[in-house]
């Protein structure tokens, strides 16, 4: 079977979030491609957490994982319309619970934006553009682990505190 190119924009039951969209003139939000391992999109992902350049190969395998899980894993970029490199990131992970009449849960994940292009909007932009995606797959609600210095983002995109996180790494 041919590999997709651009992960799911849904389909039947797709979130109101999916599709493209242009940001006045200056970027693009639109999900991810294959051909965004060339246009910054592991660099974006430096300026979140360490993540060493990725091979092609690598790339196009993950790649092809989480296309099979359709609408239920998007990750949406931003693309900025005159340079063609990628300004900005985030994912939304559809979780598919028992509980609450087999309801769905929203997980928002990896939101960044280019350092270069902080503090226009964008950021906002995407965890909307996510946020409406969660939504339209009919998820009960969107939840994100962050620090308390995004705090003050994530409630400027309409989030309040609730519960405590905690981890386990190995
Ligand atoms: C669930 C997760 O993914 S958590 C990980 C989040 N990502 C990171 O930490 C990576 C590094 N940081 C970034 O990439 C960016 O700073 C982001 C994504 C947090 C914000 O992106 P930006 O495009 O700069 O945000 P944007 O311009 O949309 O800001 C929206 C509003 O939030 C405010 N805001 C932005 N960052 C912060 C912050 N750290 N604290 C408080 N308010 C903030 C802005 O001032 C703006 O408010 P305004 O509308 O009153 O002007």
């Amino acid at each position: 079977m041919e590999q997709p190119h651009a992960l799911a924009e849904g389909g039947a039951g797709a979130g109101a979030g999916a599709g493209v969209e242009a940001i006045g003139d200056a970027y693009i939000i639109r999900p991810l491609e294959l051909a965004d391992l060339s246009k910054g999109f592991c660099d974006l992902l430096a300026q979140l957490s360490p993540s060493p350049p990725l091979s092609e190969e690598a790339f196009h395998a993950r790649f092809a994982e989480l296309a099979a899980l359709g609408a239920d894993h998007l990750i949406l970029v931003a693309e900025d319309a005159a340079t063609g490199r990628l300004a900005g990131a985030g994912a939304m992970l559809v979780e598919r619970k028992f509980i609450r009449r087999c309801g769905l849960v929203g997980h928002l994940e990896d939101v960044v934006v280019d350092a270069a292009a902080r503090g226009r909007g964008l950021g906002e932009r995407l965890v909307h553009r996510l946020v409406e995606h969660a939504r339209g797959r009919g998820c009960y609600k969107v939840i994100l682990n962050c620090t308390t210095e995004l705090k003050g983002f994530y409630a400027k995109c309409g989030f309040v505190e609730k519960n405590v996180q905690m981890g386990l790494y190995f």
